[in-house]
């Protein structure tokens, strides 16, 4: 049988999402759909959606657009032209390493081009059967889940919804951990080696963790294995957490607090920041690392604070994503 006429396979490449430009009403519909979401926000909805449409949606998106500008790219959201590339990648790779025609869609799990819109993209492509890879390194309910939901969601109205596969994390994958070791040696290459390598990871309340999210378990062992990989000693780095958001406590110890306690130091002058739970930069990296905690480093007396890029576009990156996706296929392909 010719490649043609062979049912295709699905993927269903997925990742958080952004507004669809740096308005602020676009930016106020993004956040409205995002933390509307209880996987993310689960306070009771009787205190929760007065507090998001009364407060936060009046005051919020004025200030985010602001922030989004600042990392805007010409073809849009640095998170979502990462992503293209990362499926256009993938696609390649998979086109000429398997028989089976495999056909890989895009969709955010908040804004556009939506999980609603990928699932539709792989069923005109005749796909009964449909892997779902959200591009996180680390499992927890506020993503991963979250995206699981709905895709389900979405197929309740379906007469026949695809078979489905999940991948739900990567966090010790060799291929992940190795892209991230290469991309840290790259940058020692060239700009040298600073007094501190910081990994930093998007926070989650504490009380997530309680009920029993196992997040910061799956960071910890991204660090374990990337700071063995690079030869690292416990004083040699730090992990921290970044973009809280309200008032209880996240995970912690928190980025921002530690970059003005680093700068005010008499002995760290230089720090190498890298974010390994991103498998795209996005605004929490460009504006709340890149500009943001360099500020809070740099003005309390730090030298020099150099951020890292996330994996985006590497071509180890696309080769890990085509591998586990192929790991995963057995038996479809
Ligand atoms: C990588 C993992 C992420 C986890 C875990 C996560 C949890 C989480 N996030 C918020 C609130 C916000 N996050 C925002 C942006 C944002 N978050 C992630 C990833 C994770 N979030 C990414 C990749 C991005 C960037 C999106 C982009 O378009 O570039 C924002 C919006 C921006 C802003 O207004 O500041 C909020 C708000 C919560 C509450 C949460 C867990 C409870
Ligand atoms: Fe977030
Ligand atoms: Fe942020």
């Amino acid at each position: 049988m010719s490649r043609q006429d062979q049912t295709p396979v699905g993927v269903l490449f997925t990742n958080l999402g952004s507004p669809d430009d740096t308005s602020t009403p676009a930016v106020r519909r993004y956040l409205r759909e995002f933390l509307s979401d209880s996987r993310v926000i689960d306070l009771n909805r009787a205190v929760w959606l007065p507090l998001l449409y009364g407060v936060i949606l009046t005051f919020r998106p004025r200030k985010s657009a602001e922030a989004y500008r600042t990392v805007w790219m010409d073809e849009g959201s640095p998170l979502i032209i990462y992503a293209r590339r990362q499926v256009a990648g993938i696609q390649a790779k998979l086109d000429a390493q398997l028989e089976t025609p495999v056909v890989v869609a895009l969709g955010m799990r908040y804004g556009n081009p939506s999980i609603e819109a990928g699932l539709e993209e792989l069923h005109a492509a005749g796909c009964k059967k449909v892997l779902v890879f959200p591009a996180y390194p680390q499992y927890s309910a506020t993503t991963v889940a979250t995206t699981f939901d709905k895709v389900s969601e979405v197929l309740e109205d379906w007469p026949e919804p695809p078979r489905l596969r999940q991948i739900n994390r990567y966090r010790q994958d060799s291929g992940y951990i190795g892209a991230l070791a290469n991309s840290v040696r790259e940058h020692w290459e060239a700009h040298g080696r600073a007094d501190k390598l910081v990994m930093s990871f998007h926070g989650i309340p504490k009380r997530y963790v309680k009920q029993g999210d196992p997040y910061p378990r799956d960071c910890g062992e991204t660090a374990r294995l990337l700071a063995a990989e690079l030869g690292l000693g416990r004083n040699d780095y730090k992990v921290c957490f970044q973009s809280r958001f309200g008032r209880e406590p996240w995970l912690q110890p928190y980025l921002d607090e530690t970059m003005k306690a680093w700068g005010k130091s008499d002995d760290i002058h230089t720090v190498d920041v890298m974010c390994p739970g991103f498998s795209s930069d996005c605004l929490e990296t460009l504006e709340e690392i890149k500009e943001e905690n360099r500020e809070y480093f740099e003005d309390n007396g730090g030298e020099a604070l150099r951020y890292i890029p996330a994996l985006n576009d590497r071509d180890d990156h696309i080769e890990m994503f085509t591998r586990l996706i192929r790991e995963e296929l057995a038996g479809w392909v």
